[in-house]
Order: C-alpha cells, then sequence, then structure tokens
C-alpha cells in the first residue's frame, strides 16, 4: 500500500482541528478545581475507612456487569473484523499497545542487560490481545488475569495455538480469573515469589477507580512483585478530556456525549460538580466492542496513590500526542497493521464510513495540496469519528523505585505534612 509521507501532515491536522491548542491546559486548572470541592470532602490517600463500606456493595454489581459483558463479547473471525466499522481504529490501538510494550522492553533490556529474563504481568489481558506481543518481545514468562472467565479461558486457547504454531520457544504462561481490584492475585500465582519485571494494564485500570480500596488493591497487584526498577505501563481513558468534552460551563446539563461510534454518558446518579474522586461512574459504549460502566481516573489521585506503593510517574502521553511521537520509528509496523486508512480509496474500495463530514479533513488537506497537473496523493488517515473515540485515551509508565519501606513511610509522612500546611494556606489538596 502507498501511504506516503504525508499521512503525517494529516494526522496533525487532524489533532490541531480537534484538540483547540489550550484546550488542555485550561481544563486541566478546571477540572482540579472541581475535584479539589471533593477532595476537602475525603482525603484520598489517608481515610480509606468510610470508602470501604459503601463502596464494596456498589462495586461488586458493577464488577459482576464489566464480567459479564466482557464474558459475552463474542469471538469475530479476521473477515469480520476486515468489514467493522472501526477496523483501523482498533488496529491503531493495536499499534499504540505495540509501540508502548516495544519500547519498555528495550529499556528494561538496556538497564538490566540484553540477555535478562523477564517476567511479565498482564493485569485485564482480556482475550489475549497482547500475547503476540509477548512473544515478539521475547518475555520468558507471562502471568494473565482477568476478571472475565470466559476472556481468560479464551487467553489459554490463544496461548495454546501460539504455543503449537511458533517455531521458537515460547514464553511461559499462566492464567487467573479474578476480580484484581479485590483480591490479591499473587495469592493465585504459581509461585508467589516471582519477581516481575514489569505489569501491563491495558484499557483496565479506570475500572477499578470504583471506589479507593479497589484501586489501592489494583495498585497493591502491581506492586508487591514487581523488582525495584521495575515498570508499571498502561492506558486508561483521561478524565481531564471528558471532562472538556462534556462542555458543561457552556451546557450545564450535559451528561453525555459522542459520535456515530461511541458515546459516554454519565448517569443522573454521578455528580458532576465535581465528580467525585472515585466511583465517577459513566456508561461507555464503543461500535461492536463496549457497552459498560466505567469510572473516571482522576490522574493527580492515581499519582498519588501509585506513588504510595512505591510506583513513580516517568511518562503521561495523550494519545494523539503518542501517535505523533511514535510515527517516525514505527512508520513500518503501522502500515503493516493497517492501522490508518488508505484515501481516497483504492480502486473499488468503500471507505470505512459513508459520512462525508468523517473524512472532510483529509479532503481538504488534498485539496490543498494537489499538484497543477490535478495529481492527488494517496495518504493515511482515521475517519474523524475512530479518532475522536482514539483520542480519549492517554499513556502512562510509572517505574518501581528502590525505597526502603522505611523510606517510603517517611516519604507519605512528609507529603501528609505538606497537604495539610497547603490546606490550612487554602491552596489545592491533590498535588499535580
Ligand atoms: C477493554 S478490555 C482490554 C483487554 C486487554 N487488556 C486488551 O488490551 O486487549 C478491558 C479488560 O479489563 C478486564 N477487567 C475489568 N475489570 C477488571 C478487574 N476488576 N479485574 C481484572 N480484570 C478486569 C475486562 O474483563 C476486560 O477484559
Amino acid at each position: 500500500m502507498d501511504y506516503l509521507a504525508d499521512g503525517t501532515t494529516i494526522l496533525s491536522n487532524e489533532i490541531q482541528l480537534h484538540i483547540p491548542e489550550d484546550g488542555i491546559s485550561a481544563l486541566s486548572n478546571d477540572l482540579l478545581n472541581s475535584f479539589e470541592k471533593s477532595n476537602q470532602e475525603h482525603d484520598a490517600v489517608k481515610d480509606t475507612k468510610t470508602e470501604n463500606t459503601d463502596s464494596n456493595e456498589k462495586e461488586h454489581c458493577v464488577g459482576s456487569v464489566v464480567a459479564n459483558h466482557y464474558n459475552q463479547l463474542l469471538e469475530r473471525g479476521v473477515a469480520e473484523r476486515k468489514e467493522s466499522r472501526i477496523f483501523h481504529m482498533r488496529n491503531l490501538n493495536n499499534w499504540i499497545k505495540s509501540r508502548i510494550i516495544g519500547n519498555i522492553l528495550d529499556r528494561i533490556r538496556r538497564e538490566n542487560g540484553s540477555h535478562c529474563r523477564l517476567n511479565v504481568l498482564d493485569l485485564g489481558c482480556g482475550k489475549g490481545g497482547d500475547l503476540l506481543k509477548w512473544e515478539r518481545g521475547n518475555v520468558h514468562h507471562v502471568v494473565c488475569a482477568d476478571i472475565a472467565e470466559t476472556s481468560i479461558e479464551q487467553c489459554k486457547d490463544r496461548y495454546a495455538t501460539l504455543k503449537h504454531r511458533s517455531r521458537s520457544n515460547v514464553f511461559s504462561a499462566e492464567f487467573i480469573a479474578a476480580d484484581c481490584s479485590k483480591e490479591n492475585i499473587m495469592e493465585r500465582m504459581a509461585n508467589r515469589e516471582l519477581k516481575l519485571d514489569l505489569v501491563s494494564c491495558q484499557f483496565a485500570f479506570h475500572y477499578s477507580f470504583e471506589s479507593l480500596p479497589q484501586a489501592e488493591q489494583m495498585l497493591a497487584n502491581v506492586s508487591s512483585n514487581l523488582q525495584p526498577g521495575g515498570y508499571f505501563i498502561g492506558t486508561t481513558t483521561d478524565a481531564e478530556d471528558i471532562m472538556r468534552r462534556l462542555g458543561r460551563k457552556e451546557y450545564p446539563e450535559n451528561r453525555k456525549f459522542g459520535n456515530s461510534i461511541f458515546s459516554v454518558e454519565f448517569p443522573i446518579d454521578t455528580p458532576l460538580d465535581p465528580p467525585p474522586l472515585f466511583g465517577a461512574k459513566y456508561n461507555f459504549h464503543l461500535e461492536e466492542v463496549v457497552d459498560c460502566p466505567e469510572f473516571l481516573v482522576h490522574f493527580p489521585t492515581f499519582q498519588k496513590l501509585a506513588s504510595k506503593y512505591g510506583l513513580t510517574l516517568v511518562q503521561k502521553t495523550r494519545f494523539e500526542e503518542f501517535v505523533i511521537q511514535e510515527l517516525d520509528q514505527g512508520k513500518d509496523l503501522l502500515m503493516r497493521m493497517k492501522a490508518l486508512e488508505a484515501y481516497p480509496p483504492y480502486g473499488n474500495q468503500r471507505p470505512v464510513s459513508q459520512d462525508v463530514v468523517d473524512y472532510e479533513h483529509v479532503q481538504e488537506y488534498l485539496d490543498s495540496s494537489s499538484n497543477a497537473d490535478g495529481f492527488r496523493p494517496k495518504v493515511g488517515t482515521l475517519s474523524k469519528a475512530e479518532w475522536e473515540a482514539v483520542s480519549l485515551y492517554l499513556v502512562y509508565i510509572f517505574r518501581k523505585e528502590d525505597l526502603t519501606t522505611k523510606d517510603r513511610k517517611r516519604r507519605l509522612s512528609t507529603s501528609s505534612n505538606e497537604e495539610a500546611n497547603s490546606r490550612d494556606k487554602g491552596k489545592r489538596h491533590v498535588s499535580n
């Protein structure tokens, strides 16, 4: 396929089109201010007891709704996936995960020597969408954990097929069906002492933000067996962006936004002015694949909780920035994975969307760049509706510190004192 270098320009244009330059920072302050109100009502990190009681009952229901939803998802064949309205978007998400995983494995090997054996925990692994990435990354062992039993069974089957087909030595694996926001999964591991080099939580961490105890259990599972110097990587929705897109400043009653392929809707019982730090539930619908409740992840709180578990933020990047950052190095893979749609389509192929609005950005670009002789290049792009869904997410990377428990306690008490001081001075409670 003949994607030209211009594909980059198209993506950049799209990004400028959909994300106003000052949108993010302006929103950030707004959202933090509104979250601050709820901070004053409950101290996120210290006071866990009150939250434990009333959130657990509610959580039980949502956890099973999520598990049921993913258990019932049908496996689609390759042909059916190609026909999907979100074919390229899914491929782009997959490409993003490949780049995150590939980059971090390279980094771990640079830091620890190229021959180190790497053990991985895939938290919320689903049907094993990342098994091939672990194989390509040449890791030693993978612990796959997910709340949905059927997905875990499908993951096992995929692993068996992979092992059968593979000519080289495939990593060893184990499979755990468990609610990772409620159970200590190390107790279910074949070797409880296994030292992990990497924990990956792709498109799943937001489920744990239903309550503080759940987020803490999830982070305890991330951190307990992670080696000092090991990494925790993942992808999750960007709460700030979600709040911005709701546009409640202009339309205070708004509880829903989306387009022809996805929607985010806050039920009437989710307070939005301000949203709570935990349990800020919205229903996420994505054509063909997702239809279930999720929770806003207030990132400063996530970061702060993570630090309690010895995890320091190394990188937080919105998908749209990440795509641009990785385009240069990842272009070949991007094309092989068909992560962009060729526009205009080849021969008698039809664009994935029949709505012209979905291609206005690329049409504009082509109109402005065609030669005097009328030659129009083909470029790679994504329909506007798909891009709006992709750009809801961000990538995060944390690194496990090499701190003793004593150091950590000291640091926590210092930060609590700092918080108390800043509260006294009327400053923002959750640090940025
Ligand atoms: C969007 S899917 C992502 C699957 C996989 N990580 C991927 O990228 O293909 C989210 C996954 O998180 C899992 N999940 C949700 N809540 C969970 C929990 N509390 N514990 C473990 N897994 C959970 C779901 O069952 C589902 O498989």
